[in-house]
């Protein structure tokens, strides 16, 4: 059964004289991996959004697991998210002034009356995993690379299993970029999470590096798939 189930969704903004998107039809099956790519303003970040249930659809529906999002208050579908969605932005969203593990222990801190010790263990050690060894260094102080790999492993502390990553190498060198895209696809399938991946970066598109990942294409708010 697919995990994901979108059908007929269409958004619409005002002042555009095309929907920003409209989509007949998509499905993903649970741990499956996609990468979205098209050209700037085809509608990435709105389906994006959609899909994690930050954007709401007028028409169509989007279902995950047999929860219809559009059924959901915006504070079920906040909810929702919470509990299933691991979200990496491009603007990453870390507070400086805190450190690493504080930042990936925030969005928990914030749920819970009281951290269970385990979870900071496992931010511990999932920072460890990425690379970031100095967990006490405020983030206003680490490199770009640095603070897409924080956002990396906030993303995945609460084990969520949807990851959906909005351009997550763009605007890091090389090294940066294949490390961030080599650690949340492989953490991904580590977790068996179903991985949504917008970028236009080889390193997920290339059929090399993609791996089994299907390769959806937006254009002009259509979908198709290579
Ligand atoms: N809240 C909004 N109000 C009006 N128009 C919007 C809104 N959000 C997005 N749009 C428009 O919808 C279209 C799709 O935007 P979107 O940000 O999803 O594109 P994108 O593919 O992610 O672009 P980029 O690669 O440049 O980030 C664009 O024409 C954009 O201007």
């Amino acid at each position: 059964m697919p995990v994901l189930d979108l059908r007929d969704v269409e958004i619409c903004f005002p002042g555009l004289d095309r929907p920003a998107l409209a989509v007949p039809g998509l499905a993903l099956a649970e741990g499956e991996h996609a990468v979205l790519t098209g050209p700037s303003g085809a509608g990435k970040t709105t389906f994006l959004n959609l899909l994690s249930g930050l954007e709401r659809t007028a028409r169509g529906r989007v279902a995950w697991d047999g929860v219809d999002l559009g059924a959901l208050s915006e504070s079920g579908r906040d909810r929702w998210r919470a509990a299933h969605v691991g979200l990496v932005m491009q603007d990453f969203h870390l507070f400086p002034g805190l450190s690493a593990l504080e930042n990936v222990l925030l969005p928990q801190r914030l749920r819970r009356f009281r951290l269970p010790v385990a979870l900071e263990s496992e931010a511990a050690r999932l920072l460890g995993r990425v690379g970031i060894l100095r967990t006490e260094q405020d983030v206003a102080t680490l490199s770009r690379g640095q603070m897409q790999r924080v956002a990396v492993a906030r993303a995945l502390l609460a084990r969520p299993g949807i990851i959906v990553a909005d351009e997550p190498t763009a605007s890091l060198d090389e090294a940066s970029g294949a490390a961030v895209a080599e650690l949340l696809t492989g953490l991904a399938r580590e977790a068996g999470a179903t991985l949504i991946v917008a970028s236009h970066d080889p390193l997920f598109t290339r059929p090399a590096s993609r791996g089994f990942a299907r390769l959806l294409r937006l254009e002009a708010g259509s979908l198709a798939e290579d």
